[in-house]
């Protein structure tokens, strides 16, 4: 389990999260949501270790987040990191080389289930197949957790289901998803838990299923009435 409790984060003086605390379970996908600005990516990054926390704890199934610890987690951000002139193929290889945790045969896999052509130079992908590209790098790590940022950011409705059947596939397993989007509409059917941020501060967190089935309301429902009042 990813486990936050009493998470603080200062940018020089503007507090930006305040005594945040949720876990996000394995098996499960947890979907942080929040009106832009609410520090969702900031909890992504404090998880990563890329931006320190000034206040609480971060655990990775009950250990303080360490150099060993970030080997249980993959981390794919809201765009992708590689240099535009590196074809799709160069970029299996370079990440081969430099995580021990990389699976060979599931992003090969992968690369089938997105089509995507290995002789392709990143920086002449659509930015949908940029997106599915970004998935690859994350997915074939053989970590317990995946975390990510707008995975669903400016991709059409068709490639979007697309890369939303990938959260339901063997690709992601039991692995735990800790993920932020804007999509919820669209995409709230994969969500098992969500959390919802306003300010730097968790104003709800729920599972969907009980929040359905109890209160008969969507994440939607949830969202305008816990964000917009
Ligand atoms: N490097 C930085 N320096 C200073 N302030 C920052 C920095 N990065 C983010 N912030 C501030 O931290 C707050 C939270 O930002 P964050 O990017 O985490 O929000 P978000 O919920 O992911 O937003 P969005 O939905 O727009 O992507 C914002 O007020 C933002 O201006």
């Amino acid at each position: 389990m990813i486990e936050l409790v009493r998470v603080s984060q200062k940018y020089t003086y503007k507090e930006v999260l305040k005594d945040v605390t949720f876990t996000a379970e394995k098996g499960q996908i947890t979907c942080l949501l929040g009106l832009n600005g609410a520090g969702k990516s900031t909890i992504l990054k404090t998880i990563m270790g890329l931006t320190p926390i000034h206040g609480g704890s971060i655990r990775i199934d009950g250990e303080e987040i360490n150099q060993n610890t970030y080997e249980r987690v993959s981390y794919i951000p809201d765009h992708l990191a590689i240099p535009a002139s590196m074809k799709l193929s160069d970029a299996l290889r370079f990440m081969e080389d430099f995580y021990s945790c990389w699976n060979k045969d599931r992003a090969n896999e992968l690369m089938r289930f997105f089509d995507l052509d290995l002789d392709e130079r990143a920086g002449r992908l659509s930015k949908g197949t940029a997106a599915k590209f970004n998935l690859v790098l994350g997915l074939a790590q053989d970590s317990d957790y995946v975390i990510m940022d707008e995975p669903f950011a400016g991709i059409d409705l068709f490639n979007r289901e697309r890369i939303a059947e990938v959260f339901s596939s063997e690709l992601v397993g039991n692995r735990g998803v800790l993920l932020t989007t804007h999509e919820v509409k669209e995409v709230e059917y994969l969500i098992d838990k969500a959390v919802l941020l306003r300010d730097g501060v968790v104003a709800r967190s729920f599972e969907c299923e009980q929040v359905r089935s109890e209160e008969s309301k969507s994440v939607v429902d949830v969202m305008k009435e816990v964000l917009l009042t």
